[in-house]
């Protein structure tokens, strides 16, 4: 069996995704997931590309023990050196450097021939080899690049210092044969090709992502990248727990490994779904909420009479359904507790207090309190940022078939100021974001508002997704509640508060002159 390395990068190429946005707390947690999914390789962020990426690579590096931390950094000097400050004090400190390679990118984009892009490439290794003792080096858009001049470049880069080679497929242009035949070629003509562990990076804009990667595997290859849940720049990565799962249950054919656990997958997959506001499309493979479900008379019989007809995975395989302990109104600290230790969550004596009282007044208006609810009460309450701007205090909405809706709120401010205004709207919802536009005093457009019920029952939670604009910035953000109308409101001044700590991030960085 070979050992396959998991390289993650979610909380890079992941946060990539149009709309997704993560503050530090929520990358920690993410990280500290990933840790417990083990995962081999955690890509943290592009330390050079804004000031919260730089203290989110910093952080997680702080914190991570049992995986390697590594980031981005162009073939540039000043994003060598911004890494090296983030990462300079985990054990092994990893850096991703990348250059494009193929005709398209070197002309247009980069505006440098062939050999300025191998000198800068040879240059910039050499550079970073300097401070680091491992070197990813990946050479962008290697499926369009022309084949004898990866040979060339990769044996330089190699020379230079680099231990792992990556051939992304950056715009998910490949298929899965042509993708196994570049890789061949590279190990039969790269001639120091034994000195590094070669690694894929694949897109999934034709739908690929994850058969290029598993053909990857097949040619030879002992590290796969990819996100959880498949997030990413436009369509996406290839979905790691789909990747480790086939290997998984196809070991029989890959005859390779990961060292995932693979019970913390549903967990893993929940987690970012719930932060990064990417909602699980029922039918996904392993974690869509339908993954495990037999709906047809000939399945059902099938799987009563041996699970294996129409099985091929066990649900507890990937951590789906593998708690049976209720929560509920007479519950009490101990088994509260016990629930979030199991979760994957480490909370103070002060949080659980917090938590447990918040966990009774839900408890109080729903039956059963689900892990899914857990986890939302968690990561509403415990990763929001500290320094809110605006509070929600109180709202009141008016509706009726034959009126205008009207909604009034309350919120306080950041000095504990009170505000109070009221507006109407065509629908409650728009009642509710014109009121809160009049507290917060901007003009803020709405981008995106989506909804969606936290498990099942008419009492379940529900969590609002909201994607609004101010000016050129875009921010996202989320809430949940019972009321549809409290989630929405939540949902929006989360996005708002995340919006005004963007932008006087912005002003610090243009005060320092950056
Ligand atoms: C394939 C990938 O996913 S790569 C990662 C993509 N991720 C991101 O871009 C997210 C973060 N990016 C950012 O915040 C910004 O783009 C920054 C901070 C990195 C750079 O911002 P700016 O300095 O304003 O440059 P801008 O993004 O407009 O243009 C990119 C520049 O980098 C150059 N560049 C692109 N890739 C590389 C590289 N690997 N090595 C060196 N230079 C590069 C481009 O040619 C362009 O240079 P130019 O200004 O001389 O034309
Ligand atoms: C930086 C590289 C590896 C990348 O993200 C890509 O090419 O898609």
């Amino acid at each position: 069996m070979r050992k396959i390395n998991i390289f993650d990068t979610t909380l890079r190429d992941g946060e990539q995704s149009a709309g997704v946005n993560l503050n530090l707390h929520e990358k920690l947690e993410i990280a500290k997931q990933l840790e417990r999914l083990n995962v081999d390789i955690i890509e943290a962020g592009f330390p050079a590309s804004s000031e919260g990426d730089f203290q989110s690579v910093k952080e997680i590096t702080k914190i991570i023990k049992n995986c390697s931390v590594t980031g981005l950094a162009r073939s540039v000097k000043s994003d060598i050196d911004s890494a090296w400050e983030a990462l300079k004090g985990g054990a092994e400190p990893r850096l991703h450097l990348f250059l494009a390679t193929s005709p398209i990118h070197m002309t247009y984009k980069l505006k440098q021939t062939p050999d300025q892009v191998i000198s800068t490439a040879v240059e910039t290794v050499k550079y970073a080899a300097k401070y680091f003792p491992v070197i990813q080096w990946s050479a962008e858009d290697a499926c369009r690049s022309d084949l004898s001049f990866l040979v060339k470049i990769i044996k330089e880069v190699i020379d230079a210092g680099a231990k792992v080679i990556n051939i992304p497929d950056t715009v998910g242009y490949i298929s899965p044969k042509e993708y196994g035949e570049r890789f061949k070629y590279l190990f039969q003509n790269v001639p120091n090709i034994d000195k590094v562990i070669l690694s894929a990076h694949c897109h999934d804009d034709l739908g690929m992502a994850v058969s290029n990667s598993l053909s990857a595997v097949e040619n030879g290859v002992l590290q796969i990248e990819g996100t959880i849940n498949g997030i990413g720049e436009r369509a996406g990565n290839a979905s790691l727990e789909e990747v480790a799962v086939a290997l998984h249950i196809r070991q029989d054919y890959y005859h390779a490994k990961t060292r995932l656990n693979l019970s913390e997958i549903k967990r893993t997959s929940d987690l970012v779904s719930k932060l990064t506001g990417m909602i699980i499309p029922p039918n996904k493979a392993i974690i869509g909420k339908n993954a495990f479900a037999h709906e047809s008379g000939i399945h059902q019989d099938g799987v009563l009479k041996e699970k294996t007809t129409y099985e091929i995975i066990s649900p507890e395989l990937v951590g789906v359904n593998s708690n049976s302990m209720v929560l509920g109104k007479h519950s009490g600290r101990h088994a509260f507790r016990n629930r979030i230790v199991e979760l994957g969550y480490s909370l103070d004596d002060q949080e659980i207090n917090r938590l447990f009282k918040l966990f009774k007044e839900l408890a109080d208006k729903k039956k059963e309190i689900t892990d899914e609810d857990l986890i939302t009460l968690l990561v509403d309450e415990k990763l929001t940022d500290q320094e809110d701007y605006y509070h929600l205090e109180a709202l009141q909405v008016q509706f009726g078939t034959n009126q205008i809706p009207t909604a009034t709120i309350t919120l306080t401010n950041l000095d504990g100021e009170k505000i109070q205004e009221a507006a109407t709207g065509s629908g409650s919802v728009e009642a509710l974001y014109n009121t809160l536009e009049r507290c917060v005093g901007l003009s803020i457009s709405l981008e995106d508002y989506r909804i969606q019920s936290v498990g099942a029952g008419r009492d379940a939670l529900a969590q609002v997704y909201v994607k609004v604009k101010h000016q050129n910035l875009e921010s996202s953000g989320r809430g949940s509640a019972q009321d549809v109308l409290e989630a929405s409101a939540k949902g929006y001044l989360n996005a708002v508060n995340r919006l005004l700590a963007f932008e006087k991030n912005i002003i610090s960085l243009e005060k320092v002159g950056v």
